[in-house]
């Protein structure tokens, strides 16, 4: 827990400033082969060619006989050549033996036998006329694209289908832009992660929210690990190049240690206090601090820092919102900027109500729309969710306030729907509307034109 700040600190970047830093200190991640498995969603970074014919064999459409000529058949063994009138039993997706023009359905067929009492295929049952047609029934060689054909272009955000492609095009792995894997390591021995919570203990709200958040801003939502309130728990953790800190351990061992993060996200133990273990650990890490503290309400001891080995850190305020705001504050520019993106955007709209000056800070408030008009939530405490679950965006509420109906800046919510538009001042109609078409009260009439 936060015992009282360090005297005389004072936040080093107002709210634009630490978005654009956060922004800036970042470069992309380099684009990298991933395995099919692991392509969803990634955006390629080179075309994917089909690397041989597409399909590469000719194969049977039809469970049935592959036959040559015309009727009826001499059965053979399936695989050998054909001669003409001969046949052999073929599947569906089956190799087309030589020397085979065509496949017969086996509802078309018959087995019969001659005078010697051989294996004879005639038509029959179903055949319609005709059939079998030449190369009926047989899907050919390349006739999905040839060898070499581009499937997927560049720059394509790979869906499931784009991944079965790439595999039935021979690939194993596709190159695609670099996204930052991010880890978690959530802190406070008073914490719960399941259950009720007793007095003096509180429910994760972490755990299993910020994977969630942290995709839709962008990035891999890799493990969380528990981390005990000791200095030295907090620095094996962080020290860790990858996480051999026993998950098990910690109660999280879903996922194995794979590769290295690029982004690690802690939350609580920001306060500068007793239990402040982040910027002590940095330091002894050799990192650099990049951001210390924000001139914002709530999140305002929100840390981001880099390690020697190139990973960010990014230390989330314990109290709900405040590491909500910070994420989106500090989080949503890094990872846009890791992973090949713009800065995430922000717009206006109408204050639905007046809000007080609070000099040197920037306030971050969960609203809701009504009527257009943007209203601060309420239930929108630092500790609490309520606001924020139930918002439509976050204004950003600049420190000499807001006036009533005055346009002020907000974003949306990663997870809602994008700011509305707000309306241009509204223009006086230039033509008069028809007769009988006009709505609303008549104003007084002007006879002025007929005096003339
Ligand atoms: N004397 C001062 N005290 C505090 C100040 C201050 O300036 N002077 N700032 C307050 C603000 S603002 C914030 S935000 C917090 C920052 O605290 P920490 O980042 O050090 O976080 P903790 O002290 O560990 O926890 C704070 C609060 O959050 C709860 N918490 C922690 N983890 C979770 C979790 N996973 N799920 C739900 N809630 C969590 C924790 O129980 C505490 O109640 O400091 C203020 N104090
Ligand atoms: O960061 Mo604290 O309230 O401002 O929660």
């Amino acid at each position: 827990m936060t015992a009282a700040p360090e005297q005389g600190h004072h936040a080093a970047h107002t709210w634009q400033e630490a978005r654009q830093r956060a922004f800036e200190v970042a470069a992309p991640i380099p684009a990298s082969p991933v395995p099919l498995r692991a392509a969803l969603g990634r955006t390629l970074s080179s075309d994917v060619l089909a690397l041989q014919d597409m399909p590469h064999y000719a194969s049977s459409a039809m469970d049935g006989w592959a036959v040559n000529g015309s009727g009826p058949w001499i059965l053979s063994e399936p695989g050998q050549r054909l001669a003409p009138h001969q046949a052999s039993p073929i599947v569906t997706g089956g190799l087309i033996p030589p020397g085979a023009k065509a496949v017969l359905r086996s509802e078309s067929g018959v087995i019969t036998t001659d005078d010697d009492g051989l294996p004879i295929l005639g038509l029959g049952g179903a055949a319609k006329p005709g059939e079998p047609r030449n190369g009926q029934h047989i899907r050919k060689a390349a006739e999905e694209a040839a060898g070499g054909e581009v499937l997927i272009k560049a720059g394509a955000v790979l869906n499931p289908a784009h991944v079965a492609l790439a595999a039935l095009a021979g690939l194993d792995e596709v190159e695609v832009l670099g996204k930052p894997l991010v880890r978690f390591l959530l802190t406070g021995s008073e914490v719960v992660d399941q259950g009720m919570p007793g007095p003096g203990q509180v429910r994760d709200t972490f755990g299993p929210q910020l994977g969630g958040v942290v995709e839709l801003l962008g990035g891999i939502a890799g493990d969380q690990v528990r981390v005990g309130d000791s200095y030295e728990d907090w620095l094996a953790a962080l020290q860790d190049v990858e996480p051999d800190v026993p998950q098990e351990a910690a109660g999280l061992a879903d996922v194995d240690a794979g590769p290295p993060a690029d982004v690690v996200i802690t939350t609580g133990g920001t306060g500068r206090s007793g239990t402040d273990h982040f910027r002590k650990a940095v330091a002894e890490l050799g990192g650099t601090l990049l951001i210390d503290g924000i001139a914002m309400r709530p999140g305002h001891p929100a840390v981001l820092a880099e390690l020697p080995d190139g990973r960010f850190v990014l230390g989330l305020p314990g109290n709900p919102l405040a590491a909500m705001m910070a994420l989106f504050t500090v989080g949503g520019p890094l990872l846009a900027a890791l992973g090949h993106g713009s800065m995430p955007e922000t717009g206006e709209v109408p204050s639905g109500a007046m809000i007080d000056a609070d000099p040197g800070r920037t306030r971050l408030m969960p609203f809701k729309l009504v009527y257009g008009l943007a209203s601060p939530a309420q239930h929108a405490g630092p500790g609490m969710m309520r606001g924020l679950a139930n918002a439509d965006g976050v204004m950003v509420v600049p420190p000499h306030g807001v006036q009533l109906g005055e346009l002020v800046q907000a974003f949306a919510l990663p997870w809602g729907k994008p700011l509305p538009v707000p309306k241009p001042p509204e223009e006086k109609p230039r033509k008069a509307p028809a007769r009988g078409q006009r709505k609303g009260p008549q104003g007084p009439v002007d006879w002025s034109a007929l005096d003339a």
